[in-house]
């Protein structure tokens, strides 16, 4: 089998602190045991080195895999990641365009950036490997590889939401993303939206013909598109949330059992619904009275692109909050709204996911969602607990179980709160039952094996245009 090559912005270094890729790595990780593959990106690390030289690759290979990583100077990591990828790329696909910043001068990183990772990697690449490339951060990477003579079958995967053309459209630079895109072989989206967002915007953009069914041609390429949405491995999240408790957690277990438990956990970004969400824990204590005193919000929000301004307002914006709605609902003996800004270790995560009642997901647009799926799998089979999940997340399509809803309507999100503190044993069971039916059907190991299977599937393109040169070999 042809040996497979993963590149991503951050990737899950072994042993190393500032790499973790998340819920990524595990889907992945199986795949590149199995073919001794390479993994490529970013080392998550800022160099010294200015100007026109090159970073040096470091290579360290662990339990059959290669890792290949590189570190980015301070302009490049200021104007391909800061800037171009998370406040012009991340906020505009999910659909916040009074928080892009566009400056063409981030653009130009941008591509810079694609092209020299491409430039590194290719004295890697092996005529048959096939190529699985990651995210928002590297859209232009197959165009940069081509460029450069890769014929290898590449694919790419958004791990985010695609937006529809009047969102899309108001990036300057646009059509030039979508043209570049269209160098992949195979594209992958996490929903069905965003797939035919995609196909959407080709179409108002330039002639786009369909050859077979979701295989197109545009801008002189042909490629396809399908969905494929991310998961977790339900039982190593089980196993995780079931073990033995660790000291500190089990003298919180004591302190738990008090009151009624809302968590919450993911990266203090914008797209979760922070802010809205604590509006509607304060409209649950003033509409629900009865639940005052005896119920618990624990809000998990480690810092996430803090040299993003965006992200830093966030952060002062939470504060505030926080300090308001303690102060009108605390008393002298409980404290309603817990607020960490703290990043936790995954395992600590799922056992606490398991001692809590409900789990309150509700980002304002997300690609899928993992926390969702993880907090229905931490879940005691016997006595489980309620998740309240936004409709507008990739994971709302398949959690149909959870309590849906509309993350800007703080009633509605209230109401769902009072349900589920309130949901008697059978009902819970009933809705955990549905979704870890589907959790295990569609698990991380099936993402993983029929995204590559579709892209193995896929002619060369060298089998196309025989004119082209195949990659060069190390
Ligand atoms: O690398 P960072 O800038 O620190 O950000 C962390 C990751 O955030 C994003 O996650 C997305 O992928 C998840 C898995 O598919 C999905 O569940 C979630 O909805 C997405 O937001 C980002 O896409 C990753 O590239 C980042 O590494
Ligand atoms: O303090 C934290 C916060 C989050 N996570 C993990 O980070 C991932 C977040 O993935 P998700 O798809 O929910 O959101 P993203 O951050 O990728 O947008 C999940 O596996 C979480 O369990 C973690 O380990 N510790």
């Amino acid at each position: 089998m042809s040996r497979l090559v993963v590149v991503s912005n951050r990737i899950a270094i072994p042993n190393k602190s500032k790499s973790s890729a998340g819920g990524l790595a595990v889907g992945i990780m199986d795949a590149l045991k199995n073919t001794s593959g390479l993994w490529f990106g970013w080392s998550g690390e800022i160099s010294e080195i200015s100007g026109e030289e090159e970073e040096e690759l470091d290579i360290v290979e662990k339990d059959g895999i290669t890792y290949a990583t590189v570190p980015l100077n301070q302009n490049d990591y200021d104007l391909y990641y800061c800037q171009f990828s998370n406040a012009v790329i991340w906020p505009a696909f999910h659909y916040r365009i009074d928080l892009v910043d566009f400056q063409r001068e981030a653009w130009e990183g941008y591509c810079r950036v694609n092209d020299l990772l491409a430039r590194q990697l290719q004295p890697l690449i092996k005529p048959d490997d096939i190529l699985w490339i990651h995210d928002y951060h590297l859209l232009p990477f197959a165009a940069a590889l081509r460029k450069i003579g890769v014929t290898n079958r590449i694919g790419f995967f958004l791990h985010i939401p695609f937006p529809t053309p009047e969102v899309f459209n108001a990036l300057p630079t646009h059509k030039e993303l979508l043209e570049m895109m269209c160098e992949y072989d195979l594209l992958g989206f996490q929903t069905e939206t965003d797939r035919n967002a995609f196909v959407e915007n080709l179409d108002q953009l330039t002639p786009l013909e369909d050859v077979a069914p979701n295989t197109h041609r545009a801008f002189g390429h042909t490629f396809k598109t399908e969905v494929y949405p991310i998961s977790i491995a339900p039982d190593s999240i089980k196993q995780m949330a079931e073990g033995p408790l660790p000291p500190k957690i089990d003298m919180m277990k004591r302190e738990l059992s008090n009151a009624k438990n809302i968590i919450s956990c993911e990266r203090l970004d914008y797209t979760k619904g922070l802010p809205e969400r604590f509006l509607a824990f304060e409209a649950l204590l003033e509409h629900y009275p009865q639940h005052r005193g005896k119920v618990r919000y624990s809000q998990i929000a480690p810092t996430s692109r803090g040299d993003v301004q965006a992200y830093q307002d966030l952060r002062h914006q939470l504060e505030m909050e926080v300090g308001r709605i303690n102060g009108k609902y605390g008393s002298l003996n409980s404290t309603p709204l817990y607020y960490l800004n703290q990043h936790f270790d995954r395992r600590l995560l799922m056992k606490i996911f398991r001692l809590t009642d409900v789990g309150l997901v509700t980002p304002l647009r997300d690609g899928m969602n993992l926390v969702a799926k993880e907090y229905i799998a931490a879940q005691d089979p016997e006595d489980p607990g309620v998740l309240v999940l936004s409709r507008f997340t990739g994971a709302a399509n398949e959690m149909t179980g959870a309590l849906i809803v509309n993350p800007y309507d703080r009633d509605e999100v209230a109401a769902a709160l009072d349900q589920a503190l309130t949901m008697g044993r059978e009902e819970r069971i009933s809705r955990y039952n549905e979704m870890m039916k589907i959790l295990r059907e569609n698990d991380i190991a099936h993402w993983g094996e029929t995204y590559l299977k579709d892209l193995r599937a896929l002619p060369e393109r060298g089998s196309e245009k025989s004119s082209t040169a195949k990659a060069a070999t190390p």
